[in-house]
């Protein structure tokens, strides 16, 4: 019997000890190298709050800016990977732009072997590859190519006014699939819902060519397949968080982040699309166009769309343009939508901004005769400013990354060097909500954007779209498909907070994704005087 415990004892000791060896292994990176760092946890390392759901994602981020305040970086352990977060902003414009050729990559945990339209897309292409197809699709991102779409882009917001119009005006319209409620004259309205219709229809019509109408057809597949790949909470969180600790592990089992299906699904529209459009020579102003022209190496590059014609030597197969139709799917559906609903509760909450916008609106249509045109849209600053300190407030990307490729010794004290392979952070929701650089930081006040007071924000703290050659490519394009979608929704209709409205807003702790608890409920009110109706209507 006494023989017995003393074997169970030993045992459990022996796999404590491996387990704690095995959750600890990597865990003295950072004070071997007298790095300042923050205390580790066995296995979670810094990640236990999100992990655990004790806190969200921007919360764990600014916790770890907060706790290294003083330092001009520090380490953290994404479990058991050690990677240096960047707290000054004169570093991380070396790491991104000036040193760039040093940190060329992202560290992007979902291979391409695990998963092929993942890892084959422009996102998580390293070196060579990723210079190549990131100079190939440079040219589908230029304002020209920005005007082509424009079109495409308005049809939709146009589509989503006129739903709403309809919703508010036929009372005995049933509205079923979407999440709307009426409340007299008002439309409840969650605008998560609505907003990933709408951004779903411009990435499905400017990005694959189809027309979806996602809030008359609203359990279209496009949509619904959209909705599963672009959910990182819950089920899907976990399984992120597995490849964030051990791609090699999530491989060996054979645990998949996008179901055979759905992988599938994407196969074939891109297909199918590319070889209709082929034999029946159809062309039209979207990125399937440019992706094909991509493949064969002719896209125009200069911004009037004439000569220059652009080609790499890389060969580029119906997978590697599929896995970037993706990702501008993936990039597209929940980012902008994330920009959308936060932009409506902000301006629902501020009614005297709203209306200043709305002026703005009304002011530049009725000088364009009602019409809304890409230029307009570009020229109104008032919505440029709304936008971008929501961007500010609310960025969709809290945080994004790099992987040293090249031995890089980091110009500040006390001497770090990173070799390739080692990751570094940069906290773009913290230096967002860092007080140094924007004073009283909870504030929303688009006059930080003003001509007058933009240029005293300081380089590299504000980084809603990334930093250097490697920021986000479909910024132009975000950023056109969301005014787009103001300007319809605000020249027709008012924002008002109504019961379901969450006051304050909590950013959900259920993932990765930038959201909050009990949805973006916001009132549509119908606005009386409508003051300029738009042509394109
Ligand atoms: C408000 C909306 C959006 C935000 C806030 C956003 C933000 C970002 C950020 C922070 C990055 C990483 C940049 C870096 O590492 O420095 C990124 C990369 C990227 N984004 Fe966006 N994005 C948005 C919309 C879009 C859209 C609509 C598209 C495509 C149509 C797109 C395509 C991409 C691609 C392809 C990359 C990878 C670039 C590369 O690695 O070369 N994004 N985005």
């Amino acid at each position: 019997m006494l023989e017995s415990l003393w074997v169970w004892t030993l045992a459990t000791g022996l796999i404590s000890l491996i387990l704690y060896l095995l959750g600890t292994w990597t865990h003295d990176h950072f004070s071997k190298k007298n790095v300042p760092h923050l205390k580790p946890v066995p296995f979670f390392g810094n990640m236990g709050p999100v992990t655990l759901r004790i806190a969200s994602f921007p919360e764990l981020v600014v916790g770890w800016y907060n706790r290294l305040k003083g330092n001009k970086f520090g380490g953290v352990y994404e479990f058991l990977n050690p990677v240096i977060l960047l707290r000054d902003p004169e570093l991380i414009k070396m790491v991104t732009v000036k040193d760039f050729e040093h940190f060329l990559d992202h560290r992007a945990p979902i291979s391409e072997e695990a998963e092929p339209l993942f890892g084959k897309a422009l996102f998580n292409l390293k070196g060579q590859r990723w210079k190549d197809m990131r100079s190939t699709l440079s040219p589908a991102f230029t304002s020209s190519k920005m005007k082509n779409m424009f079109v495409l882009i308005t049809e939709c917001g146009k589509q989503l006014t006129d739903f709403l119009e309809k919703c508010i005006k036929d009372k005995n319209l049933t509205i079923e699939g979407c999440k709307i409620e009426r409340e007299g004259n008002i439309l409840a309205v969650e605008m998560k819902d609505l907003f990933t219709r709408y951004t779903n229809d411009v990435i499905a019509t400017s990005a694959f060519g189809i027309s979806c109408d996602s809030l008359n057809n609203p359990g279209n597949e496009f949509y619904a397949t959209g909705r599963y790949v672009t959910n990182f909470s819950g089920i899907r969180a976990l399984i992120f968080f597995g490849y964030m600790f051990s791609p090699k592990l999530m491989k060996l089992l054979n645990i998949k982040f996008i179901s055979k299906s759905s992988g599938n699904f994407f196969r074939s529209l891109v297909h199918n699309t590319m070889s209709t459009r082929e034999e029946q020579g159809i062309v039209r102003p979207d990125m399937i166009h440019l992706l094909m022209q991509t493949k064969k190496g002719t896209v125009q590059g200069d911004d009037n769309g004439t000569t220059n014609v652009k080609s790499t030597n890389t060969k580029w197969d119906d997978d590697d343009i599929t896995a970037q139709a993706f990702l501008f799917f993936l990039a597209g559906f929940d980012t902008a939508s994330t920009l959308l609903c936060f932009a409506s509760h902000l301006l629902a909450m501020h009614p005297d901004i709203q209306s200043r916008l709305q002026d703005e609106i009304d002011q530049t249509l009725k000088e364009d005769g009602g019409k809304l045109t890409y230029e307009a849209v570009h020229g109104m600053k008032y919505l440029d400013m709304v936008v971008s300190e929501t961007l500010r407030l609310y960025p969709p990307a809290v945080l994004v990354d790099r992987r040293c490729v090249k031995q890089y010794t980091l110009p500040a004290e006390p001497r770090c060097t990173l070799k390739p392979g080692d990751g570094v952070y940069i906290p773009i929701y913290a230096l967002h909500h860092d007080p140094d650089y924007f004073p009283d930081p909870e504030k929303f006040d688009p006059e930080r954007f003003s001509d007058e007071n933009k240029g005293n924000i300081k380089a590299c703290t504000y980084l809603p779209f990334g930093s250097g050659p490697r920021n986000c490519i479909g910024s132009r394009f975000a950023l056109m498909e969301a005014k787009i979608a103001l300007v319809q929704l605000l020249s027709r209709f008012n924002l008002k907070v109504v019961p379901k409205t969450p006051i304050p807003i909590k950013i959900s702790k259920s993932g990765f994704n930038m959201t909050i608890d009990g949805g973006f409920w916001i009132g549509l009110e119908q606005r009386v005087k409508n003051a300029t109706k738009l042509q394109n209507d």
